[in-house]
C-alpha cells in the first residue's frame, strides 16, 4: 500500500476557494477524447456564465493550445503580484505547458519537476476568482494523477472511455485508482458512442451501445453522458474552434452541454453539509455540522444534510428529502466498493463477510469533495469511498449475506 492509501487526505479547502470547484478529467487510456472533453466542457460551462480555468496537466503531450487556438512557445506574462498570466481563449482562461514549449517537442521532465510544474499551474497562475478549475489530466494512472490526487482538494473526476470492452475496463481501473487516492468519482462519459452522419446529422451506433452506463451502474457512480462520433471535432481541434463554439447545433455540442449541465447541477444541490469535516467516532469529535437548510420532502434524494450516530453502532443519515437511514455500521463495512472488497473486473465480491467481526466499529468518517465519505473501520480498513448515491441505495439486502 503505498502513503496515498494509507493516509487518508482532508482537504484544507480555505487557501484554494478562490478556485472553485476543481475538476479533474481523467482517462486509463490516451485517444479517448480527454482533452476534447476538458475543453469543450469548459467552455459549456462558461457559456452557463461560469468564470472557468483550464490546466492541461498532460505536460508530456500538451494539446489544449492547438485546440483553443492559442499560440505556443512564447512565455506568458507576470502579474504585478509575481503570478503567471493565463492565456484567454473564448471566455475560459487556459494554462499549459504547450504556452511554455513548442508543441513539437515534448517536455522531459522528472517526477519531482512534474510535480513543480502542477503545483505551479495550479497555485501560481494568476485565475482570479473561478467557479471551475477543469484539469485535463494525461493518460494512465501515473505520476501527475497522484501528484494531483494528495497536493489539491479535488472537487472529484470525470472520467472517460469509448464504447469498447477493453476501454471500458482500463476505465473501471482507472477508478479504482481515483478511489484509491481518494477523488470522488463524479461520473463517467462514454466518448465516440455513435457516428454523427456529416449530411443528415442522424446518430448511427456503430458499436455496442450502453457500456458506460453499465460500468457506472454496477460502481455506484454515476453515467453522464455519450458523446457522438463526430469527424466535425477532428476539424475543430485542428482548427483552434471547439465543436460547442464552431458547431453548437449539432448532437455532440449538446452532449457536452448537457454534460456540463449535470455537473453544474451536481455541484448547485448544495448547501448539504458543510465540509470538510473529519469526524472521530468513539468521542465524537469534529462531528459534521447539519446544514442550514433542513431535509423536507422535494429536496435532493443524494444530499445528506446532516449525519448523526445512534448507540455507537448505528449510523444515522438525514438526507435532503427529509429521508432519515439508519445505517448499521457492519453493514457499511461489508457494504465496502473498493479494489481490495469488489473484484476489479467482474464486479463481484471479494470480501468474506465471515472475516468481518461483529463488533466492528468506524474509527473515523471523513468528507471527500461534496459527493463522497470515507471511512476508516476498527479493523484496519480505510480504503472504500462511499458516495452519497452509494449510501443512499444501501438496503438490507445489499448486506444480508453475513
Ligand atoms: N467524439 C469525437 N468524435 C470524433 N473525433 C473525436 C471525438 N472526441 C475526440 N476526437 C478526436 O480524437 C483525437 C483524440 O482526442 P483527444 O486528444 O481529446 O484525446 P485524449 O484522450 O486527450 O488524448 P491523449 O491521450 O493524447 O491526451 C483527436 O483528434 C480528437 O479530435
Amino acid at each position: 500500500m503505498n502513503s496515498a492509501q494509507a493516509t487518508p487526505r482532508v482537504s484544507d479547502t480555505s487557501s484554494m476557494a478562490h478556485l472553485g470547484q476543481i475538476i479533474a478529467v481523467a482517462s486509463g487510456k490516451g485517444g479517448v477524447g480527454k482533452s476534447t472533453l476538458s475543453t469543450n466542457l469548459a467552455l459549456a460551462l462558461a457559456a452557463q456564465g461560469a468564470a472557468v480555468g483550464l490546466v492541461d496537466a498532460d505536460l508530456y503531450g500538451p494539446s489544449v493550445p492547438g485546440m483553443l487556438g492559442i499560440k505556443t512557445g512564447q512565455s506568458p506574462s507576470m502579474s504585478p503580484s509575481g503570478k503567471v498570466m493565463p492565456a484567454q481563449a473564448h471566455g475560459i482562461k487556459v494554462i499549459s505547458m504547450g504556452m511554455l514549449t513548442d508543441d513539437d517537442k515534448p517536455a522531459i521532465l522528472r517526477g519531482p519537476m512534474v510535480s513543480k510544474y502542477l503545483r505551479m499551474f495550479i497555485l501560481e497562475v494568476d485565475w482570479g476568482t473561478l467557479d471551475y478549475l477543469i484539469l485535463d489530466l494525461p493518460p494512465g494512472t501515473g505520476d501527475t494523477q497522484l501528484t494531483l490526487a494528495q497536493s489539491f482538494p479535488l472537487t472529484g473526476a470525470v472520467i472517460v472511455s469509448t464504447p469498447q470492452d477493453v476501454s471500458l475496463k482500463i476505465a473501471r481501473r482507472g477508478i479504482r485508482m481515483m478511489e484509491q487516492v481518494k477523488v470522488p468519482i463524479l461520473g463517467i462519459v462514454e466518448n465516440m458512442s455513435g457516428f454523427t452522419c456529416p449530411t443528415c446529422g442522424d446518430v448511427t451506433h456503430i458499436f455496442h451501445q450502453g457500456g458506460g452506463a453499465k460500468i457506472a451502474a454496477s460502481l455506484g457512480v454515476p453515467f453522464l453522458g455519450a458523446v457522438p462520433l463526430d469527424p466535425a471535432i477532428v476539424d475543430c481541434g485542428d482548427d483552434g474552434r471547439p465543436l460547442v463554439i464552431a458547431y453548437p447545433g449539432t448532437p455532440a455540442a449538446a452532449a457536452y452541454r448537457d454534460i456540463a449541465a449535470t455537473l453544474s447541477g451536481r455541484a448547485q444541490t448544495a448547501p448539504g453539509m458543510p465540509t470538510p469535516f473529519d469526524w472521530h467516532w468513539a468521542d465524537d469529535a469534529s462531528k459534521p455540522k447539519p446544514s442550514p437548510v433542513a431535509g423536507k420532502s422535494g429536496g435532493a434524494a443524494e444530499v445528506p444534510v446532516a449525519m448523526d450516530r445512534s448507540g455507537g453502532r448505528t449510523l444515522v443519515v438525514h438526507w435532503q428529502d427529509g429521508h432519515i437511514q439508519p445505517i448499521d455500521v457492519r453493514d457499511l463495512r461489508l457494504a465496502c466498493r473498493c479494489a481490495a472488497c469488489v473484484d476489479e473486473m467482474s464486479g463481484r465480491a471479494v470480501l468474506d463477510p465471515a472475516t468481518v467481526p461483529l463488533n466492528i466499529v468506524p474509527t473515523r468518517i471523513w468528507s471527500l469533495g461534496n459527493y463522497a465519505i470515507g471511512v476508516s473501520f476498527s479493523d484496519g480498513h480505510s480504503s472504500g469511498i462511499y458516495t452519497f448515491g452509494h449510501l443512499r441505495r444501501m438496503v438490507a439486502a445489499e448486506v444480508e449475506d453475513v
